[in-house]
């Protein structure tokens, strides 16, 4: 498989935590890659050692075959990077900052203009380019972030929490726009809180957990191991939940909520019929009837759920390299 991240044995300690503990993953080349863990597993860990804001204590990790570290120049111009926070040089207008960027991954002035400006329409914020950061509205804050990640004309496009804290609108832009990126090629890796939006939008999902990768499938893939729910509305609800027989051995349970009955079982849907069929014959009427599959919420809220992670919040002490968050406001990174 042509890789655009492989990573093997990779580990990050800060002190006495260890935020990663010899994770190996590796991204497919074009793929719509989601990131999914609780707070504290280490996805920020992850992403900043790929784009060198973070050295790793061990193992490798090679960006489009260059070596994060011992490449770094060649890793770092293929990676654009739109952070969770804002580190943005806020004082000058943001046509400004996007042509300082350019300049830095050696893209020439005369050419770094026409860039901003194209970037700064593709994300919608075109008629403020001669505002400074400050000024921007949080929802252009974050179209900005994503802006200045795109004027590099990234292979590998890194998106911590792109649609954290934004309305509803926004993130449909934004997912609009970054699904048409990846359908032209760039690959993406997506870090989220929301679920529904890795399940939406990434072909395949790594969940992190305390600091390990605990499993790598397809959102579809993870849904399919999960139970359905058959919710049948009765007319004539009993007074407790009905004895079946269909799908004994399959049935993990059934729950009576007013005048709804609530059948969770693997393929539930295979079920339905018979359970029909049973009720029917029991003199039950049916006034109602759905089929849930269960949501990839549900199963990423399983497989973490005895991960306590580390226990640990926001980090007290910075443990970044020397070029790190004062050098992108400079124009290096994201
Ligand atoms: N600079 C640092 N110094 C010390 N510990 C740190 C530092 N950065 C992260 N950690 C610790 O490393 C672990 C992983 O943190 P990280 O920020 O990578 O997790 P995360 O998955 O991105 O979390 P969140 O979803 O809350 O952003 C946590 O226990 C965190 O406290």
């Amino acid at each position: 498989m042509d890789s655009a991240i492989r990573i093997r044995d990779l580990e990050k300690e800060y002190g006495e935590v260890r935020a990663l503990k010899g994770v190996d993953l590796d991204v497919p080349k074009g793929s719509f890659f989601g990131l999914l863990g609780p707070n504290g597993a280490g996805k920020t860990t992850f992403i900043n050692i790929l784009v060198g804001l973070v050295k790793k204590s061990g193992g490798t990790a090679e960006v489009f075959g260059a070596d994060v570290e011992d490449d770094y120049r060649e890793a770092r111009d293929r990676i654009g990077l739109a952070p969770q926070e804002f580190n943005v040089d806020r004082f000058f207008p943001i046509r400004e900052v996007l042509e300082h960027k350019a300049g830095y991954h050696g893209i020439p002035k005369s050419e770094a203009r026409d860039r901003a400006d194209e970037v700064l329409k593709r994300v919608g914020i075109y008629d403020k380019r001669d505002t400074r950061f400050d000024w921007l509205s949080g929802g252009m804050k974050r179209r900005f972030v994503l802006a200045r990640a795109l004027i590099t004309e990234p292979d590998l496009l890194i998106l911590d929490e792109p649609t954290a804290g934004v309305d509803v609108q926004l993130r449909h832009d934004l997912w609009d726009l970054i699904t048409e990126l990846n359908e032209s090629g760039t690959t993406i890796l997506l870090t989220t809180h929301y679920i529904e939006e890795a399940e939406r939008l990434c072909d395949e999902v790594a969940i992190l957990d305390s600091g390990q990768i605990v499993e790598v499938a397809s959102p579809e893939e993870l849904m399919g191991r999960g139970p359905d729910k058959v919710t049948i509305s009765l007319r004539n609800p009993p007074e407790s939940a009905p004895h079946l027989s269909a799908g004994r051995d399959k049935i993990q349970d059934i729950e009576l909520d007013g005048d709804e009955l609530v059948v969770t079982a693997p393929e539930a849907g295979l079920l339905a019929p018979e359970l029909v069929r049973e009720l029917d014959r029991k003199g039950f009427e049916i006034v109602h009837f759905d089929i849930s599959r269960t949501s990839l919420e549900e199963v990423f809220v399983e497989m973490t759920r005895t991960g306590e992670t580390t226990g640990n919040e926001s980090p007290d002490e910075d443990d970044r390299d020397d070029s790190d968050l004062a050098a992108i406001a400079g124009g290096d990174g994201a």
